[in-house]
C-alpha cells in the first residue's frame, strides 16, 4: 500500500550509526527531500497566527557536545496535577545534525522513548519534564498546559520544521475512568530524522539544573551496548478467553435490541519480561517488520500502530481510518488474495468501516475545512492482516494543536463503536478489564501545536520492575469491532493475528 501524502518521521536502518554526531550549521532544509515537511518560516505554515504558542526566540547557536548518560543530570521535573498554576520554563536548543542517526540505536533499553517510522521519527533519551493527566478532560487539560509551557519557553530552533525546538511524547488513556495516568513527556534530549534532515534537542527546565551547569554545549547520545533478549511467552489464558467469546455474544444480543450499532470488544494477553531485557530488541523487530506502521514506547507502552489519528503539521491534518479486517495468508498467494477481495466485497465490513469513517468526519469537521477522503475503501496490507483503509486530508480551519484534535477525535468508532456514548458504556460493562491506554492515543506535540498521533493499537503495556526480581509484567490488548452478524469465533482469531505484532516481537 502506497504511503499517503502525509510527510511525517521515522525509520530504522538495522545500520548502527557511530555514537557521536558533529553538530554543523543548519542545512539547506527542503532542497534535500521533496515532498519533506513545511518549514515554519513558510508563508503556509499558521503557526504564526496562533494565539498561544510562541515564535523561536533567535538565542546564539553553540557548537560544543558533552556525553549524556542515562541518569545523568536532574531528574525530571514531574507534575500530577492537571492543573498547576506555576508554569514550567523550558530552554530547547536545537541543532542539525550531519548524519541521520540510527534512533532504535539510541533508544534507553529499560525506559524507551522512540517514534518511528521508516526514515522518520525520533528517540527521547532521559526527562527534562513529565506531566501526568487522568479525567474525562485529560485531553483538553493536557492542551491547555502544554500551550502555557510552549508559551514560556526560550526556543532556539534554526531548523524550523515540525518535530524541532521543544517536542513531548505522549501516550494517553482510553476511558475517562481509567485508573491509568495519560503523560506528556519532555525528554531531555531528543534526537530525530526527517528523510534527509537530522537534528538534535536539548530541553532544560530554567531555574533548576540550568543554573547549576550553566554550559551551553548540547550532549552528545551515547549508545549503550546491546543486551541479550531472553524473550517472552504470553500466556494463553481460557477464562479471559471465555470471558471474551462471552462479552462478544452479549454484544451481539444488545446489538439485536437496538442498544449500539456497533461495539469494539477487546482481550488481553498477559506474560513478564525477566530483569535487564533490552527493549531496543522488540522495538527494532516492530519497526524493521511493520514499515506501515508507527513503532512507538512511550512511558512503557510499546508497539506499532498502522492507525493514525491525527497528523496536524503546518495548517494541513490528515489521518487514516481502519475498520474491517482479514488475516494475513503471506504463505498462500491465492489465500491471501481471496482474504483480501473478500474483505473488500463485503458488505459488513463496508458497512462497519463506513461508521468509523463518519465518526472521524464528524469530529473533525468543525476544526477543518476542504476535508478530502480517499474515494473507496483500499485493502491495507499488514504482515498480519489486510484491513479496509481510508485516508482523510483536510485544512486546519482554526489554530487547535494536534492534542486538542485528539480530544476532539477520541475514541473513534474503530476502537469504541457506534453511537460512541452507548458503547463506551458497553465496553466498560462488558469489557472485564481497565484498557488503560490500550486504544487511547499516542505521539508527539510540539511548541507550535504540530504533532502526528495514533490509536494505541498492536501494543503492550510494561509495568514497573517487581523490587524483588527485577522482572516486569506485559499486558498486549487487541480487539475489533463487533456489529450485527458478527462470529464470536472469527472476532477471536481477528484477536490473535492483531496480537501478533507483539507476540512475535517478544518473542526469543
Ligand atoms: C481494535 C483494534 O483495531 C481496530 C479495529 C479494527 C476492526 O475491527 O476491524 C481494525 C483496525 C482498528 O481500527 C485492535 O487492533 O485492537
Amino acid at each position: 500500500m502506497a504511503e499517503t501524502s502525509l510527510a511525517c518521521l521515522v525509520v530504522v536502518s538495522g545500520r548502527v550509526t557511530p555514537p557521536c554526531y558533529p553538530f554543523v550549521a543548519p542545512p539547506a532544509l527542503g532542497a534535500p527531500c521533496a515532498g519533506a515537511a513545511i518549514p515554519r518560516s513558510d508563508p503556509a505554515r499558521r503557526s504564526d497566527r496562533n494565539g498561544g504558542f510562541r515564535p523561536n526566540d533567535g538565542a546564539d547557536p553553540n557548537d560544543g557536545a558533552r556525553p549524556l548518560r542515562r541518569g545523568d543530570g536532574e531528574p525530571s521535573r514531574l507534575e500530577r496535577v492537571n492543573s498547576d498554576p506555576v508554569v514550567p520554563r523550558l530552554r530547547a536548543t536545537t541543532r542539525a545534525l550531519e548524519e541521520a542517526p540510527d534512533l532504535v540505536a539510541l533508544a534507553d533499553p529499560d525506559e524507551p522513548l522512540l517514534w518511528l517510522r521508516g526514515d522518520r521519527g525520533c528517540v527521547g533519551i532521559g526527562e527534562a519534564l513529565r506531566l501526568t493527566f487522568s479525567g474525562p478532560n485529560r485531553f483538553g487539560d493536557a492542551a491547555a498546559r502544554w500551550r502555557e509551557i510552549a508559551a514560556e519557553a526560550e526556543i532556539d530552533d534554526p531548523v524550523d520544521l515540525p518535530g524541532t525546538g521543544l517536542v513531548a511524547l505522549g501516550a494517553f488513556a482510553f476511558a475517562a475512568d481509567s485508573s491509568v495516568e495519560s503523560v506528556l513527556i519532555v525528554p531531555r534530549l531528543l534526537v530525530a530524522r526527517h528523510r534527509g534532515s537530522a537534528w538534535i534537542t536539548e530541553v532544560r527546565v530554567l531555574g533548576d539544573d540550568s543554573e547549576r551547569d550553566p554550559s551551553p554545549s548540547i550532549p552528545q547520545p551515547q549508545q549503550s551496548p546491546m543486551r541479550a533478549w531472553p524473550g517472552t511467552a504470553f500466556e494463553p489464558d481460557t477464562a479471559s478467553v471465555d470471558a471474551y467469546l462471552k462479552g462478544v455474544r452479549a454484544a451481539g444480543e444488545r446489538i439485536g435490541r437496538g442498544d449500539v450499532e456497533k461495539v469494539v470488544l477487546a482481550r488481553q494477553v498477559r506474560g513478564e519480561l525477566p530483569r535487564g531485557a533490552d527493549l531496543r530488541t522488540p522495538l527494532r523487530r516492530l519497526a524493521d517488520r511493520y514499515l506501515d506502521c508507527w513503532t512507538f514506547a512511550v512511558d512503557g507502552l510499546i508497539g506499532a500502530s498502522p492507525e493514525t489519528l491525527i497528523r496536524s503539521t503546518g495548517g494541513a491534518v490528515s489521518a487514516r481510518v481502519l475498520a474491517g479486517t482479514r488475516a494475513r495468508h503471506a504463505e498462500d498467494s491465492a489465500r491471501d488474495a481471496r482474504a483480501r477481495d473478500e474483505l473488500l466485497t463485503s458488505a459488513k465490513e463496508q458497512h462497519e468501516h463506513a461508521f468509523a469513517v463518519q465518526s472521524v468526519v464528524t469530529a473533525l469537521s468543525p476544526h477543518v475545512r476542504e476535508l478530502r477522503t480517499s474515494e473507496d475503501p483500499f485493502p491495507l496490507r499488514l504482515p498480519n492482516v489486510w484491513h479496509l483503509a481510508t485516508d482523510l486530508g483536510a485544512a486546519l480551519d482554526e489554530r487547535s494543536s494536534a492534542i486538542e484534535l485528539v480530544g476532539a477525535l477520541h475514541p473513534t468508532a474503530a476502537v469504541a463503536g457506534t453511537p460512541t456514548s452507548a458503547a463506551v458504556e458497553l465496553i466498560s460493562e462488558l469489557e472485564p478489564f481497565d484498557r488503560g491506554r490500550y486504544s487511547g492515543a499516542v505521539g508527539w506535540i510540539d511548541a507550535a501545536g504540530d504533532g502526528e498521533w495514533v490509536i494505541a493499537l498492536r501494543c503492550a503495556q510494561l509495568g514497573a520492575p517487581d523490587p524483588a526480581t527485577g522482572a516486569r509484567a506485559i499486558t498486549a490488548s487487541a480487539g475489533g469491532g463487533i456489529v450485527d452478524g458478527s462470529d464470536p469465533a472469527h472476532e477471536l482469531g481477528e484477536t490473535v493475528s492483531k496480537l501478533r505484532p507483539i507476540t512475535e516481537a517478544f518473542a526469543g
